[in-house]
């Protein structure tokens, strides 16, 4: 990797005391996070390892999530800087990095930063078992604990030879979710999909392109809000805006689904918009009873939902468009979720500002129920 070691570190000190007159308030630059997903042999070290030695000029942290057959307290975290490789040892509870380290996860990281000088960009492989939804939320940190690190995005890596089986392959059930023993089957390689905003279809020299094509309605029909790149030897063609600079926690820049999630394709989850009219300025509370209700309760207000039908929403994202021309804007990862105002400038998804959508990714979502419900709701 091209990496230039006069390059000045991007963590400004930040400035001690208040007395400085016109001195500009120096605040950390917070360095973008991005977790990388995918399942067993998918061809995530193949991707990270073509990052290190791509002629970016970015200082990059790879930090791999080496993961044993057994639960050791510590694992290590092997850090990649420039031609420098350096140990870090991470305490962990039980089990990966992605279910136990919580907190630890983000001190950790924002403690070998300090040791290690700022990186302009970390790259978080997790194991080919993740499940992205227990990761996210870890380093979505709140921007008034004054976190040097956010989250960017999650990229999820598939084997476009084996990922229709994988979706359909009961020892891949994911752990953690209760479906009180019904609905259809939802496989690692389904929430490794969901939850990502960046899926790499690798390995596409293994398939024909009918293989490809089916491989992409069906990734589609999952989450239509993903951005799809094909690839062989996981060869992004670049990587600002393909694995790098994402946003998509921070953004709500395109909610265009085009019916992507209504194929049916999938059996077990699905991607659903839902079509918000302009908004009084009083009705934001509804809306946001109306999401605590979905996201936190499973519940569909006004529907009497039966136990096995509910709700589990994995992604969320909305724009919200009022009259008095505020748009706000919704980002979501499993229960947790914030409403933010737009950027300036920005009309969130260069469509019409006089109406706005949710979109939601998960299992037993149906839309025109929703879709009735978050009306009735926001009326009442
Ligand atoms: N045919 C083919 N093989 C590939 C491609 N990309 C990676 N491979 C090979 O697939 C194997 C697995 O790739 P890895 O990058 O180790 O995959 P991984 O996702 O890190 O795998 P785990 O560490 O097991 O989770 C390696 O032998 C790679 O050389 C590709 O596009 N086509």
């Amino acid at each position: 990797m091209d990496v230039d070691d006069d390059m000045p570190p991007e963590l400004v000190e930040t400035g001690q005391g208040g007395d400085e007159g016109d001195e500009p308030v120096e605040k950390p630059v917070k360095v973008p996070i991005t977790i990388v997903t995918g399942y067993l042999g998918a061809g995530k070290t193949t991707l990270l390892n073509y990052i290190l030695t791509a002629q970016h000029g970015k200082k990059i942290a790879v930090i791999m999530n080496e993961f044993g057959d057994s639960l050791d307290i510590e694992k290590s975290l092997t850090v990649n800087k420039g031609d420098e490789q350096v140990e870090e040892w991470l305490e962990v509870g039980n089990g990966c990095i992605c279910c136990s380290v919580k907190d630890t996860g983000v001190n950790a990281i924002e403690s070998l930063m300090e040791k290690k000088g700022a990186f302009d960009y970390i790259l978080l492989e997790t194991t080919g078992l993740a499940d992205p939804g227990n990761l996210a939320p870890l380093f979505w940190v709140d921007d008034g604990l004054g976190s040097t690190i956010y989250l960017d995005g999650i990229v999820t890596l598939v084997d476009a030879k084996n990922i229709l089986r994988s979706l359909d392959d009961p020892a891949g059930k994911v752990e953690g979710h209760d479906d009180h023993g019904h609905g259809p089957l939802m496989t690692t390689a389904h929430v490794q999909i969901s939850h990502a905003d960046v899926v790499v279809i690798n390995k596409s020299d293994l398939v024909d392109a009918a293989q490809l094509d089916q491989v992409k309605a069906r990734i589609q029909a999952i989450n239509g809000l993903a951005k799809l790149h094909i690839t062989t030897q996981s060869a992004v063609p670049d990587l600002e805006g393909f694995l790098l600079d994402l946003h998509a926690y921070d953004q709500v820049d395109k909610l265009d689904t085009a019916g992507k999630g209504h194929s049916h394709l999938d059996p077990t989850i699905s991607t659903v918009a839902i079509d918000v009219p302009l908004l009084e300025p009083g009705q934001l509370a509804k809306v946001d009873g109306w999401l605590r209700a979905v996201l936190w309760e499973s519940e569909v207000p006004g529907v009497d939902t039966k136990e096995d039908e509910a709700v589990e929403v994995h992604r969320s994202k909305a724009r919200l468009a009022f009259t008095n021309g505020d748009i706000k804007m919704v980002q979501g990862v499993r229960e947790v979720f914030e409403v933010f105002d737009a950027p300036n400038g920005s009309a969130g998804e260069g469509g019409s500002s006089r109406s706005g959508k949710i979109v939601l990714i998960g299992r037993q979502l149906r839309e025109a129920e929703l879709q009735r419900s978050f009306l009735a709701t926001i009326q009442a």
